[in-house]
């Protein structure tokens, strides 16, 4: 296709801003004019002048650094005028490795270009702009949450985490195989804001490998407070588990009714679920299943070794309706970020890495020893053929939460062993502490 404006290369200015608001709250102009053209990228409606300040104090909260691409010269009345372009975020965030140990990773986010101007470099400019400002404020990897599934490889990102969105009919759900324990009970969604909350989040994340935490504003919407559009959600419930004997919450749900048109199936749809143990899970997801007057329990987010199969009276219940990418990692700094996990099984291996770009580029020994690792950088060039290992960054960052195998990156070609004992022996060093589940999109 021809593009629809003329190439020149002093056409667009990009541009690097925090996000401000008034006295009043209210964002500053070019913070507003950012959001409106990121609402046009993704064909949401403009926010209110009340849902533009709640965004924007979330951003500052979030730390967030924004880049807009800026049409210089913007022919009359067109929107260039006020809004950029392009549009791109990046903010730190945590990615856990589920020991209680953490590393902050540069989130990217709210990527658009304006339809207009598409194909025309504004991504790779915004991108190759934000990496080297990763690499500058000391980020060993940076992270996204992606719209479509080829679009990031080239700039690094490799998928580190998938996920399922399942569906579990009620009549042949229940009774579970083996009972649960402990209580489920009811409670208002107002008094998990309030605390309880984000303070079991808080312990889901310690314990789970690729869980990220959570932007300001996601916590309104998993408690209803706001749904997607900005309005109240008047219509999300949440209930919480307790051990046996315990005053202490150990995992909470929150979820709402859709009615079914004639003929469709009255679902569960869950919003939020977050457990710090499996007992709280595997009750929570009882208790949903045992709410009358629906047809389906349904849940976007689960993960792939998904225990309830395991547990239901039928597994056929269980039905997968669509499984995807959820967090790609993209390595900047191939020690640091190496160095921050922790191991399953001592080894030594030496790892050759090629990054088109070259914040990640060459040779590297690991040696761990007690369930930490030592990185040594041999080469500033990846010795492809004298290596254990050799791989692309983007398979380096899939490989990072051990939820994607070296073995099954080898079947597909993409992994280089020099011994197939070599990738068997990193598959069991990387072994996380257990399944990795990723609940937060950003
Ligand atoms: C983390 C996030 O925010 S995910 C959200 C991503 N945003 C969206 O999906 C919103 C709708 N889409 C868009 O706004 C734009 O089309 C974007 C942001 C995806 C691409 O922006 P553009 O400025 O057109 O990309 P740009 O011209 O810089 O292209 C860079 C490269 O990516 C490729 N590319 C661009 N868009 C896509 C796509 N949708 N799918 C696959 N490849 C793509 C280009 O072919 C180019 O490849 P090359 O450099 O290897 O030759």
């Amino acid at each position: 296709m021809a593009l629809i404006n003329e190439e020149s290369t002093d056409r667009y200015d990009l541009r690097e801003f925090r996000p401000q608001t008034d006295d009043q709250g209210a964002p500053d102009a070019t913070t507003r004019a950012w959001m409106d053209a990121v609402g046009v990228g993704f064909h949401e409606p403009p926010e209110s002048d009340e849902g533009a300040a709640r965004m924007a104090s979330h951003f500052i909260a979030d730390q967030e650094t924004f880049l807009g691409v800026y049409v210089n010269r913007p022919v009359v009345g067109s929107v260039d005028e006020t809004w950029p372009a392009g549009t791109f975020t990046w903010f730190p965030k945590d990615l856990s490795w589920g020991d209680g140990s953490a590393v902050r990773t540069q989130a990217v986010s709210a990527v658009t270009v304006r339809p207009t101007e598409r194909r025309r470099g504004i991504l790779r400019r915004m991108m190759m702009h934000a990496l080297e400002r990763g690499v500058e404020e000391g980020y060993a990897v940076a992270s996204l949450t992606a719209s479509e599934g080829t679009i990031y490889r080239r700039f690094g990102f490799g998928c580190a985490i998938r996920e399922r969105a399942v569906h579990v009919r009620r009549d042949r759900a229940l009774p579970f195989l083996a009972p649960t324990t402990g209580t489920v009970v009811m409670v208002t969604t107002q008094w998990l804001a309030d605390g309880v909350g984000p303070e079991v989040f808080a312990r889901f994340h310690a314990r789970t490998p690729g869980s990220m935490v959570r932007n300001t504003g996601t916590w309104p919407i998993v408690f209803g407070e706001f749904g997607p559009d900005g309005q109240k959600a008047k219509d999300v419930r949440a209930a919480v588990h307790r051990p046996e004997g315990s005053d202490e919450v150990d995992g909470y749900v929150t979820w709402r009714v859709v009615e079914g048109k004639t003929g469709e199936d009255t679902r569960v749809e869950i919003v939020d679920l977050v457990y710090t143990s499996d007992a709280a899970y595997l009750s929570l997801w009882e208790f949903l299943l045992s709410i009358d007057l629906n047809d389906v329990v349904v849940y976007k987010r689960s993960r792939l070794d998904d225990p309830i199969v395991a547990a239901l009276a039928d597994a056929r219940s269980y039905d997968v309706d669509h499984e995807e990418d959820h967090v790609w990692l993209r390595v900047l700094d191939v020690a640091a970020v190496l160095e921050s996990r922790p191991y399953a099984a001592d080894g030594s291996l030496t790892i050759a890495v090629t990054d088109s770009l070259g914040h990640a580029s060459g040779t590297y020994r690991l040696d761990v020893r007690e369930a930490r690792g030592t990185v040594t950088r041999l080469a500033d060039d990846a010795d492809v053929a004298g290596s254990d290992i050799a791989l692309d960054v983007a398979d380096l960052g899939a490989l990072l939460i051990g939820s994607v195998s070296p073995v099954t990156l080898a079947a597909a070609g993409l992994l280089r062993a020099a011994d197939p004992a070599v990738a068997v022996l990193l598959r069991a060093m990387l072994t996380p502490p257990r399944t990795p589940h990723g609940i937060t999109y950003f």
